[in-house]
This record gives C-alpha cells, structure tokens and sequence, in this order.
C-alpha cells in the first residue's frame, strides 16, 4: 500500500505578521514539493491565515488549529468549520483534538466534543488531522493503546465509515510534545501499527490500508528520516521545528527521501 507522506506544520499560538511573512519567504524558497510523494499543510494562528494563504506557495496547504462543535451563530470567539470551508477552500484542512486542547485545564476538550467537531468539520468538507495520544503516567502503566482507542473510538460512536477519508490521525505521545524527548522510531511505529490494526476492525481494511497516521512530538530535521522510514509512519505533525523554514524544509525532504 502507498500511503503518501503529509507533513503538518502546526504554528500554534505563535507569531506575528513580521514572522509570518519571513517564515513564508524561507518556505517559498524551497524546492518544490514532489505531490506524488509528500504533502504539506501549515496551519498558523487564525489571525495570520489568509495572510499567510495569500503569502505561500500553493503547493502548501492551509489548517486551523481548531474550530467550533457546529456552524455559525451566537459563539462568540469562535471560528466555524463552514468559514474554514470558505476561506481555505479548495483545500481546507483543520486541526482537531491537540492534546494542548484536550488537556490545558483552561480548555479540558472531552473525548466527545473532539468527536463532534471531527463530525460537523467533515460534514462541511474539511479534512481533518485528529490528534490522539497518552500522558506519560499513561504510557508508563502501559495504557497507549488503550488512551488511544479510546480518543479513537468516540470518533466512530458519531462518523459514518466513508467519512474516515477525510481524516488523517496524528499520534502524538504527550510526553514527546516540546520536550525535546522524541519517541524512538521502534515506539511510533508499534503504537502507529496498533492504531492500524484498530482501524482494521473497527472502520474496514481498505480505510486502514488508506489512512494516513502522522508522529507528532519532538520531530525535527535531524530525526526525521530514520522515523519516516517505518512502515505506518506516514508523515509529521510537527510544532517548534515548523516555525523554522530550513527545518521544516529537512522535515519534508525527509519525507520524500523515503518515498523514493
Ligand atoms: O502539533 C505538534 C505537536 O504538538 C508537536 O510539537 P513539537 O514538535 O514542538 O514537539
């Protein structure tokens, strides 16, 4: 099966219109993308979107690190999938299920409210990159597959099985974000393979056999390649290196390197 590498570069709460134009240019730079290899989606702060769309080449596509559980109305703050729809079209992508939003105890997103906006956001035409992933107390009492079942599983209790092509699932070892301390290529392979296998039975073979399963935490230039060559790896959601243009730019070579 060839699955074809996506790299996600997720900004998070960083940036300003200086750094956006910058790390823009030092994108632009680069060596076109391969798309029969690799794809790539940057996904700023939502302030800088349209800026950053407007900047980019358009062989990257565009994400928000978010949206809303429905559609539009009285939500103040909030940003709705149809408007992703509207202003990234025809490529619109958006983040959902960060485990900074599942956990940052001023945000506490539930298992289901994940479910619901991975829902509405597909029902809307998003494709969707649906982050899942354990704490350290987690994996260290041996709980990884089963935290990510069950992230996984409130997703399947509310999308219908063709609905699952348009998502790609980020596995993102919490332990691993920003700290420096990556899984090694053995873990995220095994954990990416039992989340395959999961697929298999829960979604259907051909849907696991297409499904994109990215490594997020601590990826960078220098350790992309040797993960990228693992079987289920299938690409990157990357942060810190992401706002580095020549890092992010290694990240994605390395990617098409093991597609060759
Ligand atoms: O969404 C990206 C992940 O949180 C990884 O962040 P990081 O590359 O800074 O560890």
């Amino acid at each position: 099966m060839t699955r074809k590498y996506l790299v996600g570069g997720n900004w998070k709460c960083n940036g300003s219109l200086a750094s956006v134009k910058q790390l823009c240019s030092a994108l632009n730079a680069g060596d076109k993308l391969d798309d029969a290899k690799v794809e790539v989606v940057c996904a700023p702060p939502a302030p800088y979107v349209l800026y950053a769309r407007n900047l980019l080449r358009p062989d990257f596509m565009l994400a928000l690190q978010n949206c809303w559980v429905g559609g539009c109305g009285a939500y103040t703050g909030e940003v709705a999938a149809d408007m992703v729809a509207d202003c990234l079209a025809p490529t619109p992508w958006v983040i959902l299920g960060h485990s900074e939003r599942r956990h940052l105890p001023e945000l506490r997103e539930s298992d289901e409210t994940v479910a619901k906006k991975t829902k509405y956001a597909v029902e809307k035409g998003l494709q969707v990159i649906l982050c899942i992933g354990e704490l350290l107390e987690e994996r260290e009492a041996n709980r990884t597959q089963e935290v990510n079942e069950r992230q996984l599983e409130a997703v399947r209790a509310v999308l219908s099985p063709d609905a699952w092509d348009r998502i790609v699932i980020a596995y993102e070892p919490v332990w691993a974000i920003g700290t420096g301390k990556v899984a090694t290529p053995e873990q995220a392979q095994e954990t990416h393979a039992a989340v395959r296998q999961w697929l298999i039975a829960k979604v259907g073979r051909q849907t696991a056999d297409n499904m994109r399963i990215l490594y997020g935490g601590s990826v960078k230039g220098s350790n992309a390649a040797e993960l990228a060559c693992k079987p289920d790896v299938d690409g990157f959601l990357v942060g810190g290196a992401s706002l580095k243009g020549d890092e992010f730019l290694q990240i994605i070579a390395a990617c098409q390197n093991a597609a060759s």
